[in-house]
This record gives structure tokens, sequence and C-alpha cells, in this order.
């Protein structure tokens, strides 16, 4: 792989400019140059303790849960069930995703991130969006930034979109992208089916009907975001990516064997082991609310490290933009207990609030129902 400064200097000069702000892209080629950190890239003391045991997270074997064994669906509901009454996180193994698609998606991330800046610029993350390329813009006011660059965009199962993905990205970058866009639209077809299932075995594990949640998200868009991951000279300066909750309802992460992902749990900082062939799942805060705050989204973040770049590919599942999210019946307190935590409020409602946050923590969804509380209703659907 040629991450040299050379594929840099082939781009011509790079207008990196915000409207009038001036400063300096890093992506990971030049990420990986810098042998003092840049301050803007150094975290605050007490976000960056480090995590010394693993995270007591089970992996759950699906095979028997898709084979329709009643014994086994409910053994690997209950491991779900408590897991995510404690912290939300869980990997599945068999869960039926080709490792040869898996590996092609993160082959395709390579590269993608490879590319020379000036042409991943094409795809470039437009101030206050959602989709695109995206790399640490450093200038003077800028601080806490993480050490990765990324690449995001939706993906919609719906009739006429069987080839969403790939259109993005050959709208973005050219024909010659085509491929890099199957690749994606395969996976994100994959991952949109295995969350369905997932979510219908966390309806099992909360002890409603399994098809409880699944009209939440028919339909619905979800969000594909590819992270890179360079090595960094003091990785215990920077993080990867900062501490955050995810604010959608569920997450189904790709982690390569580098290892990385960390998660805070029984106040400390604890590593998720990557294990061959597993996908990590967590809960977001929009399924926290589905629950009535029964099960947990949780405070995760990523290091880096002094010798190996990282990749990881995190799969997004949103409800539909204008769904109400609230506990679905026989009654909000079944699934949950005890009255409701959130007021009723739609994804579209929570995005749009979540992009003016600069960082998304555990309080982001109780700001953000207190906010919903003093101002407009909602029209359920
Ligand atoms: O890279 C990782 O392990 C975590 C990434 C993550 O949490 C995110 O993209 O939301
Ligand atoms: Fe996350």
């Amino acid at each position: 792989m040629d991450l040299s400064p050379t594929s840099v200097l082939l781009c011509p000069p790079v207008d990196i400019s915000h409207g009038s702000a001036g400063g300096v892209i890093f992506d990971s080629s030049s990420l990986r140059q810098q042998t003092t950190i840049p301050k803007a890239f150094i975290w605050p003391s007490s976000d960056r303790p480090a995590a010394t045991e693993e995270l007591d997270a089970p992996v759950v074997d699906l095979s028997g849960f898709f084979h329709g064994d009643e014994e086994s669906t409910l053994r690997a509901a209950k491991l779900v069930a408590n897991a995510c009454e404690r912290h939300g996180f869980f990997q599945v193994v068999n869960h039926g995703v080709s490792e040869l698609l898996a590996r092609d998606a993160l082959d395709w991330t390579d590269e993608f991130f490879r590319l020379p800046l000036c042409d991943k610029l094409r795809a470039r993350r437009k101030p206050g969006g959602v989709w695109g390329y995206s790399a640490a813009h450093a200038d003077r006011f800028s601080s806490e930034l993480p050490w990765k660059e990324t690449l995001s965009f939706g993906y919609r199962e719906a009739a006429g979109s069987e080839r969403v993905v790939i259109d993005y990205f050959v709208s973005m970058l050219g024909e010659e992208f085509e491929r890099m866009g199957l690749a994606y639209q395969m996976y994100c077809e994959a991952m949109k089916g295995l969350s369905l299932a997932i979510i219908e075995l966390l309806a099992i594990s909360l002890g409603v009907d399994r098809m409880t949640y699944r009209e939440f998200f028919d339909d619905s868009r979800s969000i594909m975001r590819c992270n890179y991951y360079p090595p960094c000279q003091e990785p215990e300066l920077t993080l990867g990516t900062g501490p955050h909750c995810d604010p959608t309802a569920l997450t189904i992460l790709q982690q390569d064997h580098v290892g990385g992902l960390e998660v805070f749990s029984g106040r400390a900082w604890r590593y998720v082991r990557p294990v061959h062939n597993a996908l990590v799942v967590n809960i977001g805060d929009t399924f926290m609310a589905l629950s009535n705050g029964r099960y947990k989204s949780c405070l995760h973040r990523a290091v880096v490290n002094r010798h190996r770049e990282r990749r990881s590919l995190a799969f997004f599942v949103c409800p539909r933009e204008d769904k109400v999210i609230r506990p679905p019946p026989p009654s909000p307190e079944d699934v949950g207990g005890g009255p409701r935590l959130y007021p009723d409020f739609t994804w579209a409602q929570f995005m749009e609030f979540t992009q003016r946050h600069y960082r998304a923590d555990m309080r982001t969804l109780r700001s953000f129902t207190k906010w919903l509380e003093s101002s407009s209703s909602v029209t359920a659907t």
C-alpha cells in the first residue's frame, strides 16, 4: 500500500477553506507523518484513561435462532437481555453475513482511504452535513480532533433503491468507482437484513412479540460509516473516536483484528476484544427510548495505537424518519417497567438535534427530550 507523501503531491493544490476560515486537512497520510502530535489532536486526560480490563460482553451464536430452534433462541435472547440491561454491547457469530463480503468491504475501505487527498475530497462532507468524506480539519480554534478519517453514506432498501449506494459512489467519485459502490451496496443489504433479525431477537429478549419493533425500520434509511485510523506516535494523547453514545437505534460494527473499541461500563473504560468473524452490536439512544430505558445506550470510544492502522465499518440502523418513537403496546411499562421515561419524538427531530451537538454523550437523549418538552409536539403516523 502506498501512503507516502508523494501520493499527496500528485494532487493539484486543494482549496480547504470553509468560507473565510483557513486551516489544514489531516488525512491518514499526513497524520501518520506527525512525529509530535499537533495540539488540536490532544484530548483532555479525563477522556483518555487507558482501559485495562476486557468488557464482559457475550459472544452470541445466532445459528440456532436462524434455524428456528426455540431453545437456542431463548438462550441467545437471555444473553442479549443481560448485556443490554448492563451496557448495551454484545457480539454475534454465525450471523449469516458471508466472510468474503465482510472482508471485501474492509478491503475497499483500504482502497478508498489510500486515494490521494484530492480524490477523497471529491466526496467531501459539506459543513453540517452527514454524508461524505471527512478528515480532521485543524485551524487555530479546533480542539479534540479525532485521529481518523471517515466516509459516510446512506442506504435504503426500498424498491427503486437497489443502486442507491452504487449511484452515490459513481456520482461523487466517477464511473471507475462503480465496483467499490457495488461492494458497499451488497454489504449494506446484508447488514440491513441482519439488523432486522437482531431487532426480532431484541423483541424476544424483552418478552414481547418478535415482530413488535419491525414496523419502525421498514423503509428506513440507515447510515454506513467507514472509519480509518492510522498509527499514531503518541497514542496515549489522542483518540480515534471520542467518547460518545450512538443516537441511532442499533449499530452493527465490523472491526478488524487490531482492536481499539472501548466501552465505559462499571465506572471504567473496558476494551472489546476482536473476535474472528464476529460483529459487534450495540444499543443506541433511540432503541433505549423504544425499550423505555431498559436497554442501555453506553458511552464508547476508539483508541489508536503506535504501530498499526485500524479499520472499522459501522452500520447505523435508524427508524423511518417520521415514525414516532414510543415504546410499543401492550404498554410502555411492560417493556421498560415504570412510567414513560421519554416523550414521543421522531428520528428526524432527534437527528437534527444531534447534528447541532459537537459531542453526543450520555446526556444527549435527556437534553433532547427536555428541549422537546419545551417546544412543539409530534404528530403520530
Ligand atoms: O471504530 C470503532 O470501533 C467505533 C466507531 C464508532 O463508535 C462510531 O463510528 O460510532
Ligand atoms: Fe459509535
